[in-house]
Order: C-alpha cells, then sequence, then structure tokens
C-alpha cells in the first residue's frame, strides 16, 4: 500500500517515516494550517530524504506563481491543491509538477470531478487535517473513474482496514499517527506501517 505521511515538519519524522515504508511526505504550505512548515526547514528535509520518497507540497488558495516558487525552492516533486483553485491554476501548475486535487467530501463524491485537470483525486474530510472522518462508500463514485483516487481524513491505525478495503491507489494521513500538531508520534507510525503491510489486496 501506498502511504503518504502529511504534515511533516520535522527531519527526525521524516526520516522515520522513509525507513518504515512510506511512499510520500507532505509539507503543508497552506495558510494559517497548524502544520505549515517553513520553506528552509522543508528544503532540509527533502535535501535528506532518500531518492525514493516522493516530496509533495500541499497548498490552498495559492497562485501558480506562489506555488511553482515555493515547490522549486523546497525540492518538491509533487503539488497538492487543497482550497478552491480553478482549473486553469491546475493546468499552469501541472506544467511543472504533477498535480493532486483534493476535494471535501461532504456526502457522496461526485463523479464530475473527474474533469478537474489532475491525474489523482484525493478525498479529504470538509476539515483537512483535524482527524474528521466520512462514511469510506463515499469515495465510490470516483473509483471506476480511472483517476488515481487516494482517499484521506481521519485515518487511523485503528480503522486502516475500512479505506484499504476501497483498494485505492494510496491513502493520506496526518493527525492519526501525531501526538501534536506537526509532531508525529513513533509508536503511531509503527503501528500504521505494520498493519500497512501485512494488508494484502489480493490483486
Ligand atoms: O493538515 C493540515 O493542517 C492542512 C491544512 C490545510 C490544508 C490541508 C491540510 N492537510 C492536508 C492533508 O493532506 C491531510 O493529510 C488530510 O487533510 C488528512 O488529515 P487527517 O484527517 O488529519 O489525517
Amino acid at each position: 500500500m501506498r502511504i503518504k505521511i502529511c504534515g511533516i515538519t520535522r527531519l527526525e519524522d521524516a526520516l522515520l517515516a522513509e525507513a518504515l515504508g512510506a511512499f510520500a511526505v507532505g509539507f503543508v504550505f497552506a495558510p494559517g494550517s497548524r502544520r505549515r512548515v517553513d520553506l528552509e526547514v522543508a528544503r532540509a528535509i527533502s535535501e535528506a530524504l532518500g531518492p525514493f520518497v516522493v516530496r509533495v507540497g500541499v497548498f490552498q488558495n495559492q497562485g501558480p506563481e506562489e506555488v511553482l516558487r515555493l515547490a522549486e525552492r523546497a525540492r518538491l516533486q509533487v503539488v497538492q491543491l487543497h482550497g478552491q483553485e480553478p482549473p486553469e491554476w491546475a493546468e499552469a501548475i501541472g506544467r511543472h509538477f504533477p498535480v493532486i486535487k483534493a476535494f471535501p467530501l461532504t456526502g457522496p463524491a461526485d463523479p464530475g470531478w473527474a474533469q478537474y485537470p489532475a491525474g489523482t483525486l484525493l478525498l479529504d474530510s470538509k476539515a483537512p487535517g483535524s482527524g474528521q472522518t466520512y462514511p469510506r462508500d463515499w469515495a465510490k463514485p470516483l473509483l471506476q473513474t480511472g483517476k488515481r483516487i487516494i482517499p484521506a481524513g481521519g485515518i487511523t491505525p485503528e480503522n486502516l482496514e475500512e479505506v484499504l478495503a476501497l483498494r485505492p491507489y494510496a491513502i493520506d494521513l496526518a493527525s492519526g499517527v501525531e501526538r501534536a500538531p506537526g509532531i508525529k508520534d513513533e509508536a503511531k507510525l509503527k503501528a500504521l506501517f505494520a498493519k500497512g503491510r501485512i494488508w494484502n489486496p489480493g490483486v
């Protein structure tokens, strides 16, 4: 299973996530986030990680120029748009970085979201980074659209199975493996990857 650990602000957490087998780490640059990371810190962590961990930047309603500047300076590889960004912004950013577009679920996912110009869609709760969740079957209308789907929102080591049952492209979590916003919890991270590793998708 591909697991993205989001809200990384400390090198030790990033290195632990890498050692445990994380596919990706996320740096939150969204204004007002409790996990907002300093640009130079993100860059230092990016440079310290090995080549096979994807560095994702999370942005919210920040224009393409700002996103591209931060992504380049922090040595990011993927951009995640987590606000109400118009499709033109995703197209402009997508000429430089793969784009993940996040949508908040307040009911079943809208199949029309598959038209958004991003190859991968992240289905979050209506309160990003809060640990809030939603009925996982709300993701189903998008599973057959050909888009890569990443469920997020309130995933923990304890409830991992129900989201993995969707057989998603990847999963994303932040607060479920933290002891405080932006500070990861070693025991929770270990529990998550121990469970994620033994899961057999039956492919
Ligand atoms: O985490 C934040 O503080 C945040 C703030 C603003 C926009 C996005 C944010 N996080 C993005 C993520 O990808 C989180 O991992 C996702 O919302 C799930 O969070 P959680 O429910 O805590 O696992």
